[in-house]
């Protein structure tokens, strides 16, 4: 049997000792214990030793814990620090109180009657005290220390390697203890020395253990992938505040201030507001008159109180819309991929945050239809072979659609909304030539270029999937 040095090493002295744990091992081969066990793992692959493994629990308590064990339990100090009934009130002063009341009662050291608390006749020491003295992991004082953060289980495993019959029979036959030889020099070869030299043995079919490289999160990639894609059609890059005010988010597209979108249910409001383009007034007219678009707006009153309002953007329109504003003149093509925010229920579908992939097309003479055909280039070449277009109703976009990709065992997909700004949209700005605007929901591209069933996987830090996800072409 080929073993190494190590492995004799091992045997050697179990020879002596029948067994020992790693710890004893580690100090007679001035070893290691973790290279110790590798190499007793070695020797019970071989059948020479057998290894048992014992998980050891021990308790300790945390800083809390070590300070209650110093000053009593909360509960403990506080009854102390009365004297027969005293007024609910009284007892509130008490630094350690609000811990206190809760344990105190379900403990049964007082009873609250009336506003007084009165201390019960049984006040004994708890199991829980006991073990804050003395901690033993498993008992049902440690157990209730540590569900309250008092203390915490800390398991250590230890090894027992044992010598079997047949390790026993090759120590009793002879071991070669001469270091092992890894590397030969030529004058051994050419001797012929070699010959009789302790050469290290390599094991060629064990495997080596795995390493893994850094790499980028798979889904970064595929959003990497379509950035580099959309440079390559000609596209510039925009970006913008997480943050918006309703302005942004939703007047400067047409939406009207009680439009659905913008309820609680569905939008994140926060407290902060944020102040108004100097100009505000033309939105203003937009949504009560149409302004001087020829359209009859939205009537009714509109308020910049409102529009002055933050929002976690719900989506990234509200970073094209003023792009636009920054570039009314034409040509302009660009897109943005963002986080965006709704307050969806979590599901395998629908996450309160998400990537969208905006993008925007302005020129003179441009119509639905270089929309649709962008959509089949586009769609194409991220690898969706199939795309139909269903209508679909945007406050801010006539005509609208809404693409969807053919996807083998799911069928057709909605990936999002587009269309061509309305005049409501663009006029305010100064724009007179088509706007094409669409939004996509890239995670839902990532899930399924992946072929994922849950868009969770997405965002957890679950470093076996990300290992093991393919890498892809950039
Ligand atoms: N903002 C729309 C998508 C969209 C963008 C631009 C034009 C039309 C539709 C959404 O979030 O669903």
């Amino acid at each position: 049997m080929d073993l190494t040095i190590n492995e004799k090493r091992v045997l050697g002295v179990l020879a002596e000792l029948k067994s020992a744990d790693a710890v004893t091992l580690a100090e007679k081969l001035d070893a290691p214990e973790g290279a110790v066990i590798q190499w007793a793992h070695l020797c019970a692959d071989r059948g020479l030793v057998t290894l048992d493994k014992t998980v050891v629990e021990t308790a300790v308590l945390t800083e809390e814990g070590k300070k209650y064990a110093a000053e009593g339990l909360p509960e403990r100090q506080v009854l102390a620090s009365i004297e027969g009934p005293t007024p609910m009130a009284e007892l509130t002063k008490h630094p350690l109180s609000k811990i206190a009341v809760g344990w105190l009662r379900k403990k049964n050291w007082i009873v609250i009657d009336k506003g007084m608390v009165v201390p019960t006749p049984d006040v004994s020491e708890g199991v829980d005290e006991v073990a804050l003295k003395n901690p033993i992991a498993g008992t049902e004082g440690c157990n209730e220390l540590v569900k309250r953060g008092l203390a915490e289980v800390l398991e250590s495993v230890s090894w027992t390697v044992s010598i079997t019959p047949a390790g026993a029979e090759i120590v009793a036959a002879g071991l070669d203890l001469r270091e092992e030889i890894g590397t030969l020099s030529s004058e051994q070869i050419l001797s012929g020395e070699w010959k009789s030299l302790p050469l290290r043995r390599y094991s060629v079919d064990k495997l080596p253990k795995k390493i893994y490289g850094g790499r980028v999160h798979p889904n970064q990639q595929i959003l990497d992938e379509i950035r580099t894609l959309l440079f390559e059609m000609g596209f510039t890059e925009f970006h913008g505040s997480i943050v918006q005010n309703a302005f942004w988010n939703f007047d400067s597209l047409y939406q009207p201030q009680d439009h659905p979108a913008r309820e609680m249910q569905d939008t994140f409001h926060l407290a902060e507001e944020m102040d108004l383009p100097t100009d505000w007034e033309k939105i203003k007219n937009i949504h009560m008159t149409g302004g001087q678009t020829g359209s009859t707006g939205w009537g009714g009153d509109w308020s910049p109180d409102i529009a002055r309002k933050c929002v976690l953007r719900t989506h990234s329109t509200s970073l094209s819309i003023q792009h636009l504003a920054r570039n009314p003149n034409p040509p302009v093509k660009a897109f943005s991929i963002s986080r965006v925010y709704r307050r969806e229920t979590i599901d395998p579908t629908h996450l309160p945050e998400f990537e969208q992939l905006e993008g925007i097309v302005m020129d003179k003479d441009l119509t639905f239809g270089h929309l649709l055909g962008f959509f089949k280039e586009f769609f194409g070449r991220m690898g969706f072979e199939s795309v139909r277009f269903r209508p679909g109703y945007f406050p801010y976009t006539e005509p609208s659609v809404e693409p969807e990709v053919w996807v083998d065992g799911l069928g057709w997909v909605e990936l999002g909304g587009a269309g061509v700004f309305r005049k409501e949209v663009t006029a305010p700005w100064g724009i007179d030539c088509p706007v094409l605007a669409w939004g996509l929901g890239v995670s839902r591209v990532s899930m399924l270029r992946m072929g994922l069933k849950d868009l969770r996987q997405l965002y957890r830090s679950d470093i076996d999937w990300i290992r093991a996800s393919p890498v892809r072409r950039v």
